[in-house]
């Protein structure tokens, strides 16, 4: 089987303090990658769900930037052009976290997520397949869709020197499916921006990252904002990357701060050697039953149905 990862790369989450000052936050963005690059070697950086605005329904068409026609002018989009030079001062390839973003065209708002290359060229961009919706009744009630309209393909992005990663936003970590057509389709490195909560951060943030890790032998890297206890929205922090064994590499607290770790192609190969599962599985007996779970539950996003 080819590499999946062609040589060792360091990843870097940058845990930000987001702040309802978008300059404020792109030069603390700023500050933070060019430190994680050259202060700690990495290569792959990656920065928080909503790192440029408070996370929250009322700020999304407040913060919004339009994108298309891409590229976007300064005006239309200073963050995608803040991020554009970031990464290539700080040569590195930059998951630009997720801004919200308005479609002129449609009218519709998104949650999505840019990353540039180390020449700051834009590679790939996603748009939040899956809403934050639920309701924990005295705990958490949030609703994304009330707002925002769902994106509807799984990113995959080739880093030619080291092998393809896939990008998803926060709540797409919970969706198995997703996590396994870009494992299957070759990436080494499933990343997710994400801002989870003080309910479900205890209890599912470090589960799912291990989940989609032991699912499929792959690192699995989510990176949160910083907590902040005067924002509408307390962010559960606890950035983590997470081995393909599922093995926790490192994980931050709620502040502050840059979590690093050298990832290898020889511990995707060790790990699957071991535990095989990637050349056990049995097609033959998982038929698709997406038609009839679509028959009995709909689609999600009635405009797809
Ligand atoms: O899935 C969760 O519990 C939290 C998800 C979330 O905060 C988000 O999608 O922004």
């Amino acid at each position: 089987m080819a590499k999946l990862l062609k040589q060792p790369v360091k990843l870097a989450l940058v845990q930000l303090a987001c702040t309802a000052d978008k300059t404020h936050n792109l030069a603390a963005a700023r500050r933070q990658v060019l430190s994680a690059a050259r202060e700690h070697g990495a290569r792959i950086v990656v920065l928080p769900e909503c790192f440029n605005s408070p996370y929250g329904t009322p700020y999304f068409p407040k913060y919004a930037e339009t994108l298309l026609p891409s590229p976007p002018s300064e005006a239309a989009s200073p963050t995608f052009h803040a991020l554009s030079r970031i990464a290539a001062e700080a040569k590195v390839y930059l998951v630009g976290g997720s801004i919200p973003e308005f479609e002129p065209k449609s009218e519709k708002l998104f949650n999505t997520s840019l990353t540039f290359g180390p020449d700051g060229t834009l590679l790939a961009t996603h748009r939040k397949v899956h809403l934050f919706d639920i309701d924990i009744p005295g705990k958490i009630r949030f609703k994304e869709s009330e707002v925002l309209s769902p994106g509807d393909k799984v990113t995959m992005i080739d880093l030619p020197e080291y092998g393809k990663i896939a990008v998803a936003i926060c709540y797409d970590v919970r969706f198995p499916e997703l996590a396994t057509i870009a494992a299957r389709k070759g990436a080494f490195l499933l990343l997710y921006p994400g801002a989870f909560n003080m309910t479900t951060g205890t209890l599912h943030w470090e589960l799912l990252a291990r989940a989609r890790a032991v699912d499929n032998q792959v690192y699995v890297g989510l990176c949160s904002p910083a907590r902040d206890t005067g924002a509408d929205y307390h962010a559960w922090g606890h950035s983590l990357i997470v081995d393909p064994n599922a093995a926790v590499l490192g994980q931050l607290d709620e502040k502050e701060g840059i979590l690093t770790a050298e990832l290898t192609g020889e511990k995707i190969e060790e790990t699957r050697k071991g535990i095989p599962i990637y050349t056990q599985r049995r097609f033959d007996v998982y038929p698709d039953v997406s038609e009839e779970v679509k028959a009995e539950i709909g689609n999600p996003d009635p405009s797809l149905s």
